[in-house]
């Protein structure tokens, strides 16, 4: 085990972390200056260069307000420069599958232990598992309020196999819970179905599907030799249409060995995101910032991404997730004392928009960020504001309370509020529709039914949730 997880670690400060990580100290030999003339000239960044950036200059401590906006103005230029004035957002909905999961990451506090969902456990648990048929009733439900997509992560439940062949091969094994953490689905209280049935129920109407991570197509192979090509095949027959690129986190090793020593590595999630793009699908690509991670680490991340992105072409935006620490292991146990910095997230934007020239489109969060910082990151170099997504359980049971759903009236007042143009996307922004401020109510229309009317319009006395509150489906 890693000293560095110490549970008992209490109230250490950030140098005491550093020597306790034994990671280095970020320090290039390119210069903050020259980096910045790099941006501004339009010369693809080194990871070096990113690094400066992400630093304002590894030569003085913390961050200097004066660096900080010279970065945020070049990407901001650069984000105008390739493309325009458009903030998009997609109509979608989350559904998470399961919370049960085993991996253990320290970040996380979404999952809750598999223990608890079998059938003769007494444990409490606060989670859910949904069978595909109610996975299925959510969606229909969504799509007749007008979404677009459906975004599907969840907890590796060991109870899901990629379908029917995969539980056999599971069962075979001795002892199949520590050899290939699987315990059939007769033993939970909730037979969440395999992956091929979770996406056959899923895609419906028209929908498009966006769900298996690289960390779920890992489960979705464990035991087995298939590899990710295979596995996200035979899911694109089920309905697949793109995977989201979470379970990044941090892409370099040593930090993944101190904040998720339980998930596959930078070398598997990046063949992971190969097989699916192989496959057919577009992925997205994320990174997630602000806990145990030093400047460098984001950089040498950037860098991993562009050249996936290099050899593929098939990532649609780059999602920054700033570290929400509250409800978390790392923060309970005393290892961090705090996510990112407003700074952080805004420099994040801003070099991920710089670093990235062969990723179009960079999100700003409302989840993670609220409203008004939201709105910020977008004169950083952001240009999509994410989606309606109407329920969120990661951010929330992290501590987050920027709320769950965000109506297209809503996102219309925002985004011009800040002198943009919303428009509407489908999940790979090959569709777009800009919207007329002046003609609302607004309401979807790039969705297979949807028909302009506002969402949860229809819902009897329901209303557009104000920030803070919960207007998702109940789970
Ligand atoms: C909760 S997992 C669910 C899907 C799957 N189990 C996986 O790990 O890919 C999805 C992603 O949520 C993000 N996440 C989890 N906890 C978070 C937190 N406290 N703050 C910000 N993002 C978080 C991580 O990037 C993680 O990969
Ligand atoms: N940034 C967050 C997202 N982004 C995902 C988008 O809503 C959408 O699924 C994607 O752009 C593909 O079209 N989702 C979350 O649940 N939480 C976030 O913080
Ligand atoms: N990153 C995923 C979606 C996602 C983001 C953050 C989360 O906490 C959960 C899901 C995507 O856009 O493809
Ligand atoms: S991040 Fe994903 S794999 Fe890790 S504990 Fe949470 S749900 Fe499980």
């Amino acid at each position: 085990m890693n000293p560095a997880r110490d549970p008992d670690a209490t109230d250490r400060d950030a140098a005491d972390l550093d020597d306790d990580f034994g990671f280095a100290e970020p320090s290039t030999d390119q210069s903050f200056e020259n980096a910045l003339a790099k941006a501004r000239d339009g010369t693809r960044l080194s990871v070096d260069d990113a690094t400066e950036l992400l630093a304002t200059g590894t030569d003085t401590e913390g961050i200097d307000p004066v660096r900080k906006e010279e970065v945020l103005e070049l990407a901001d230029r650069r984000r105008r420069e390739e493309v325009g004035d458009e903030v998009t957002f997609v109509a979608n909905l989350n559904n998470n599958v399961t919370t049960a999961c085993n991996t253990g990451c320290l970040f996380c506090n979404f999952k809750d232990s598999a223990h608890a969902f079998e059938a003769d456990s007494d444990a409490d648990h606060a989670g859910f598992t949904k069978t595909p048929a109610e996975s299925r009733a959510i969606v229909e439900d969504a799509l007749d309020m007008g979404v677009y997509e459906v975004c599907s992560v969840s907890g590796l439940h060991p109870a899901l196999a990629l379908n029917e062949e995969h539980h056999e091969i599971l069962r075979s094994y001795d002892d199949p819970e520590s050899a290939v953490n699987y315990k059939p689905p007769e033993r939970y209280a909730t037979d969440p179905g395999t992956y091929v049935d979770q996406i056959e129920a899923m895609s419906v109407g028209g929908v498009h599907v966006h769900s298996m991570t690289p960390e779920e197509a890992y489960h979705a192979a464990r035991g087995t030799d298939w590899d990710y090509e295979t596995v996200y095949r035979e899911l694109a027959a089920a309905g697949l249409d793109s995977a989201p690129g979470t379970a990044a986190e941090i892409l370099v090793d040593e930090v993944r060995d101190v904040i998720c020593p339980g998930k596959i590595r930078t070398d598997d999630w990046v063949d992971a995101m190969e097989g699916a793009m192989a496959a057919g699908l577009d992925t997205t690509s994320t990174m997630m910032y602000g806990h145990v991670e030093t400047v460098a680490h984001r950089a040498e991340h950037l860098g991993v991404i562009r050249d996936l992105q290099d050899r593929t072409g098939g990532i649609t935006e780059f999602v920054p997730l700033s570290f929400i620490h509250q409800n978390t292991p790392l923060y309970r146990h005393g290892v961090v004392e705090s996510g990112p910095s407003r700074d952080e997230d805004e420099l994040v934007v801003a070099v991920a928009r710089l670093f990235l020239d062969n990723v179009d489109h960079v999100q700003a969060s409302w989840v993670k960020s609220g409203d008004a910082h939201g709105l910020k990151l977008l004169n950083c170099g952001a240009d999509d504001f994410m989606g309606t997504i109407l329920s969120e359980e990661i951010t929330k049971r992290a501590g987050g309370d920027y709320g769950e759903f965000r109506s297209f009236g809503d996102y219309v007042e925002m985004i011009t509020a800040i002198g943009r143009t919303p428009v509407e996307r489908s999940t790979d922004y090959r569709a777009r529709r800009r919207i007329d401020p002046d003609d609302g109510p607004h309401g979807p229309r790039l969705g297979p039914r949807a028909d302009g009317t506002p969402m949860l319009a229809n819902r009897s006395g329901e209303g557009p949730a104000p920030d803070g509150e919960s207007a998702g489906a109940d789970d």
